[in-house]
């Protein structure tokens, strides 16, 4: 049977890449990525911007949502001091298994949850049935129509405190303009915009800083 994309991009990672060394497994999947087969990774170029938030902020809690294949879990994990919790959200069992597995080969299963389901529905079970209160740092990478209701979905059952940020990749590619436009004008938000490209390609996207202020 045919193999999927993301089954060929571990297979390069375990080829490629050194077992427990986490900056090689996101250097082999940037390699697959830039000359194998394009993918929806945030990749390295948006990925210096996510691990200078990452270094300067240092959270102890983290929420990813959508995984895919578990490169900006890699990364974000990575950075973390010890103790952190990163818990990653994805719903498609497929893409799940292939980023425990990423997540395994570079060593960092201690610092991540991985959680499969649809993040509107775990979203208002995080603090009973995963001992987080409050989010420092949320990465919002999954279905460009839902970073909107998710983020208003956080907010309502209290998982940002003063002082959190969100991250937002590709608020221009493909897009996501009721979620900017929400976090732009909100009160409640101060909001930056980082300019780069949509990985491995030289087309403009960006991301998205947004403190939340309480
Ligand atoms: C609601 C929900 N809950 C849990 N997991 C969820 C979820 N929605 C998606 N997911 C999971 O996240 C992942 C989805 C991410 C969606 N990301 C994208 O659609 C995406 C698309 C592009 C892109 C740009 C230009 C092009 F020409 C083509 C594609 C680039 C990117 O960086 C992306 O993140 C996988 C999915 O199973
Ligand atoms: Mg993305």
């Amino acid at each position: 049977t045919q193999s999927t994309r993301p089954q060929r991009l571990l297979s390069a990672v375990q080829k490629n890449a050194t077992r427990g060394d986490p900056c090689s497994v996101v250097k082999a999947i940037d390699q697959f990525c830039r000359s194998k087969e394009w993918a929806m990774n945030v990749g390295d170029e948006k990925g210096c911007i996510l691990d200078s938030v990452v270094s300067e902020l240092n959270p102890t809690t983290v929420l990813e949502l959508g995984t895919y294949c578990g490169y900006s879990t890699v990364r974000i994990a990575n950075l973390l001091p010890p103790h952190a919790k990163l818990i990653t959200l994805e719903f498609n069992p497929d893409f799940a298994a292939i980023a425990r597995q990423v997540i395994a080969w570079s060593g960092l299963e201690e610092k991540v949850q991985l959680v499969e389901g649809a993040s509107g529905d775990l979203i208002p079970k995080i603090k009973q049935d995963f001992g987080v209160q409050t989010f420092d740092l949320v990465f919002l990478d999954h279905w460009k129509d839902r970073y909107l209701p998710d983020t208003k979905l956080m907010e309502a059952c209290g998982l940002l405190r003063k002082g959190s940020i969100l991250l937002a990749d590709n608020v221009i590619c493909p897009g996501t303009p009721d979620y900017l436009e929400y976090v732009r004008s909100s009160p409640r938000y101060e909001s930056q915009y980082f300019k780069s490209h949509l990985e491995y390609t030289k087309v403009e996207d960006g991301l998205e800083k947004s403190v939340f202020l309480g």
